[in-house]
């Protein structure tokens, strides 16, 4: 199909979306918050007092979900700690914690780590996905890698009981994902809300419940660079 026929109907679904409408509606920056939203009412996994790590944050709708979720009453701060980061910029979330900086880079992981400050995490979530090259092999490659960084960081900074939410997509290396998944964790599910568009073959993961939790970062490597950063 030509590029400007698929802009097209990209701008035609999007604007009518319902869930697009309804992020405008309950004033959040993006229609992914309700596939957060759609998780978390189904597993409870968000509650007052938890220490929540946002990877891949902006433009910030998960923050704002979090946050509300973690609030008191109006116009109170919040019961609990939201840390977040991402390669982009993102406007500010009240309480909460922002990094700006690549994930693949063992001085930002040590930045979170800093944030962190010895505090055992109960939920960490990922919403991350690598900028596509159309290479199918080289972008499951960089999605994989995300993933395993996610793992690494759940597996040194989560609580024993702790809980790690990954985006992924089934035509890439989903089903060796599955397996890491399975090894870390006690529990593994997989979700897809009803946000997450039919035609597209994102699907979350939910791990609970560290197998074998570890005490630190070890070994952080960056992949090649794949066109995010200059
Ligand atoms: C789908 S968006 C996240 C949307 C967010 N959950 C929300 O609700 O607003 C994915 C984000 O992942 C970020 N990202 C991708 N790779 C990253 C990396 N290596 N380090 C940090 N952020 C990354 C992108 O910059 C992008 O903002």
């Amino acid at each position: 199909m030509a590029k400007n026929k698929l802009n097209k109907n990209w701008i035609h679904d999007h604007i009518n979306d319902p869930y697009v409408k309804l992020a405008q509606k309950e004033g959040y920056r993006a229609r992914a918050a309700f596939k957060l939203k759609e998780i978390d009412e189904e597993e409870k996994l968000i509650k007052p007092g938890q220490v929540i790590v946002d990877l891949g944050c902006t433009p910030g709708s998960w923050g704002q979900y979090a946050r509300r979720k973690l609030a008191g009453k109006e116009g109170g701060g919040i019961n609990g700690t939201l840390i977040g980061l991402d390669m982009l910029p993102m406007e500010p979330i009240a309480d909460f914690h922002f990094i700006q900086g690549d994930f693949r880079e063992p001085e930002v992981i040590q930045q979170l780590e800093n944030l962190v400050q010895g505090q055992k995490v109960d939920l960490v979530l990922s919403d991350m996905a690598p900028n596509l090259s159309g290479i199918h092999d080289s972008d499951a490659a960089r999605m994989e890698h995300l993933i395993d960084l996610a793992i690494e960081f759940s597996q040194a900074h989560l609580k024993p009981g702790g809980a790690l939410l990954v985006k992924c997509f089934k035509d890439m290396g989903f089903n060796d994902i599955v397996l890491k998944f399975r090894a870390e964790f006690k529990t593994v599910v997989q979700k897809k809300p009803k946000a997450s568009r039919d035609k597209s073959s994102e699907i979350f993961l939910l791990g609970r419940g560290l197998k074998n939790p570890t005490d630190g970062m070890a070994s952080a490597q960056p992949l090649e660079s794949d066109g995010w950063h200059p």
